[in-house]
């Protein structure tokens, strides 16, 4: 067993089941599997050390919570060993879809098969306690080769970043989707300047996607998440057909509390009052970025 970095905290081990019931076919478009360490290393230049987290409980989860479908994303503990993330990808019948990490000298053998195994995008981080910096040209070359998969790119930085990030992802071909709604300071409030230029940034072209996950990281009053449910709406309402949403299972780096997954749950018609918008945020949006030949 790896030892995981001291001070965070794991995953619940009893998650509630959810009063909120979702559609079906819902999908958890933002989550991990984490070794087994002893099977699938993490990586030598990993910022931090995660619990276990193995696709079979991030299955269970999945079934537990009332979704179909999981879109699995690689994080930095494991770089650009993608291992862990296709084997899950390769042992969930077609339930699951995946987000890997990658070089500019990744072939195009390697992307075939990273792409025969479900793979349908990269992701680019940015977060600087996660990862050292990549040049943008970097990124640029890697968005160039994985467009001709047809491979949308996820990117991950600081609400404080956006004007060092934006230039770049303006720069990118095709789908653009942000972790965590761009990473709000929620003190600032919804109609502080950081949110209201990111809310502008995302309206300026509808390659721009955003996931209204992680209420657990941005709270500054924990859970229910009150003061970050403003947040998530107002990119629901307005965004209504490219939001995404996930549990961010297992939940790295979490220091403040253990979120109930079930909990998380419930938080989805605050933020998307009707069935129309629910549906949209969880099998509509989902379903056509990652399982296009099934999309309706
Ligand atoms: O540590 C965070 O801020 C959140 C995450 C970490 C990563 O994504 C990662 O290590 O790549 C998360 O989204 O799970």
């Amino acid at each position: 067993m790896t030892e995981m970095t001291a001070g965070y905290l794991p995953f619940h081990a009893a998650p509630k089941v959810p009063d909120y019931v979702p559609p079906a076919g819902a999908v958890d478009a933002h989550c991990h599997v984490f070794g087994p360490g002893d099977v699938f290393a993490y990586a030598p230049e990993r910022k931090y050390t995660p619990c276990d987290a193995p696709k079979e409980q991030l299955f269970a989860l999945r079934d537990h919570l009332g979704f179909a479908r999981n879109v699995i994303v690689q994080a930095s503990c494991h770089g650009k060993d993608n291992a862990a993330l296709v084997d899950a990808l390769e042992a969930s019948n077609g339930k699951a879809r995946g987000v890997a990490i990658v070089d500019a000298d990744v072939t195009d053998d390697a992307l075939r098969a990273l792409d025969d195994a479900g793979v349908r995008g990269v992701r680019f981080n940015f977060i600087k306690r996660l990862v050292e910096a990549t040049p943008h040209a970097v990124f640029e070359q890697i968005a160039e080769k994985v467009a001709r998969l047809g491979w949308h790119v996820v990117v991950y930085f600081e609400g404080q970043d956006l004007d060092e990030v934006a230039p770049l992802v303006r720069r990118l071909p095709g789908i653009v989707v942000v972790d965590h709604m761009g990473r709000p300071d929620v003190t600032a409030g919804v109609d502080g300047a950081g949110f209201r230029a990111f809310m502008d940034f995302l309206a300026e072209d509808a390659r721009y996607w955003v996931k209204v996950s992680c209420p657990e990281r941005l709270t500054v009053a924990g859970p229910p998440y009150d003061d970050v449910v403003p947040f998530a709406r107002a990119l629901v309402e307005r965004f209504p057909d490219r939001v995404l949403w996930g549990t961010d299972w297992p939940h790295p780096n979490m220091k403040s509390h253990v979120p109930d997954d079930g909990a998380l749950v419930d938080v989805i018609p605050r933020i998307a009052p009707t069935a129309d918008l629910q549906r949209r945020l969880l099998v509509d949006n989902p379903m056509r970025l990652y399982w296009p030949e099934e999309s309706a």
